[in-house]
C-alpha cells in the first residue's frame, strides 16, 4: 500500500503513454532464483534510477516462490521511485510487496495450464490483493530456439517467419479483451523476435507493445525501438554484466531525446 501511493501513475498509464508516444521505454527483468543482490554496486543502483529505468520486471520461468518478497523488499530500498511488476513464471510468484502483475495467458501455445489453468488458480490471491492487473497476451516468437520457457510450459515457439499466424494471434487476443501484448523469444535465446514481427503486431493491436528474450547488444535494442516496440526488456545479459542495462539506458535517453529534436 506504502509503495503504491507513493507513485503519481499506475504501471498500465506507463504503458499506456509509451503507446500512444514514440517514445521507448526499459524494464529490467530480474529472476529472483539467481539474482545476486549482493554482487551490486551502490553505484549501479544510483545509476540505475539517474537513467531513467521505466519498470522492474520481476519473475523466473520455474515459476518458483523462493525469494520473491525479499527481491522486491530490497529492490524497494534501492530503488523506491521504480514501479516494480510481477512477470509470472506461474501464480507462485505472485507477491503483494509488487506494484502490479502482468496477468499472463500464453496464447503461443496450446497447453491448458498456462492459457487458463495457472490464471484460475491466481485467483484467490488477487481478490485480496492491491496488484494492479495487466491483462496480458504472452506470445512465444523466435526463429526455432527451444529456451527454458519452452521447456516449461511445453510449447513450441511461433515462428518468426509466420507473420500472419503471430498477427492473428494477438489480434485474438485483442479480441478476447486483452489490452498488453509481449512478445518473447525466451531469455537467452539465440534469434530475437523479427522487427517485421514488431512492426506488424503493434500496427495490428494498436495497444502497448513489450519486446523481450535475447537482446544482449545495443544493435538488437535499436532493431526493436525502430520497430515500434514500446517496451524491451532486458533479463540474462543485465544479470551477466549490469553496465549493459545503462549503457541501454544511456541509449534509450539519447534515442527518445532525437525523436523530441525531429518533431
Ligand atoms: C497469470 C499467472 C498468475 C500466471 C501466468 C503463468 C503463465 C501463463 C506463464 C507463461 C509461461 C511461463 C513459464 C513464463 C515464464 C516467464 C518468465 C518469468 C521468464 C523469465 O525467464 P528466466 O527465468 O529469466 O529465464 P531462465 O530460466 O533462462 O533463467
Ligand atoms: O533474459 P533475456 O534474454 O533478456 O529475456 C528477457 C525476457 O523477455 C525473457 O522472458
Ligand atoms: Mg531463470
Amino acid at each position: 500500500m506504502q509503495i503504491k501511493q507513493r507513485r503519481s501513475k499506475k504501471v498500465s498509464e506507463i504503458l499506456n503513454d509509451l503507446s500512444l508516444s514514440s517514445k521507448r521505454g526499459v524494464a529490467w527483468l530480474i529472476d529472483p532464483d539467481e539474482f545476486d543482490f549482493e554482487k551490486l554496486e551502490e553505484e549501479f543502483f544510483w545509476q540505475a534510477s539517474q537513467a531513467e529505468l521505466d519498470l522492474i520486471f520481476i519473475g523466473g520461468s520455474q515459476g518458483l516462490t523462493t525469494g520473491v518478497d525479499e527481491l522486491i523488499s530490497a529492490l524497494q530500498q534501492k530503488l523506491p521511485s521504480i514501479p516494480k511488476v510481477i512477470f509470472p513464471g506461474s501464480e507462485l510468484q505472485i507477491s503483494d510487496q509488487a506494484d502490479a502483475l502482468l496477468f499472463l495467458s500464453l496464447l503461443s501455445g496450446r497447453n491448458p495450464e498456462y492459457l487458463i489453468g495457472q490464471q484460475v488458480k491466481a485467483v484467490e490471491k488477487l481478490r485480496s490483493s492491491q496488484l494492479e492487473i495487466l491483462s496480458t497476451a504472452y506470445l512465444l516468437v523466435n526463429d526455432g530456439d527451444i529456451c527454458s520457457v519452452h521447456r516449461k510450459s511445453e510449447t513450441f515457439p511461433l515462428l518468426n517467419q509466420d507473420i500472419d499466424q503471430i498477427v492473428n494471434t494477438a489480434l485474438a487476443g485483442k479480441y478476447l479483451g486483452m489490452r498488453h501484448f509481449y512478445l518473447d523469444a525466451g531469455s537467452g535465446s539465440d534469434s530475437t523476435v523479427s522487427p517485421e514481427v514488431i512492426k506488424a503486431v503493434k500496427s495490428a493491436v494498436n495497444r502497448p507493445l513489450i519486446i523481450g528474450g535475447g537482446l544482449d547488444s545495443l544493435e538488437k535494442v535499436q532493431r526493436c525501438f525502430d520497430a515500434d516496440a514500446d517496451l524491451i526488456v532486458i533479463g540474462n545479459q543485465a544479470q551477466k554484466n549490469p553496465d549493459f542495462l545503462i549503457e541501454v539506458l544511456d541509449y534509450k535517453r539519447f534515442y527518445n531525446a532525437a525523436l523530441h529534436i525531429d518533431e
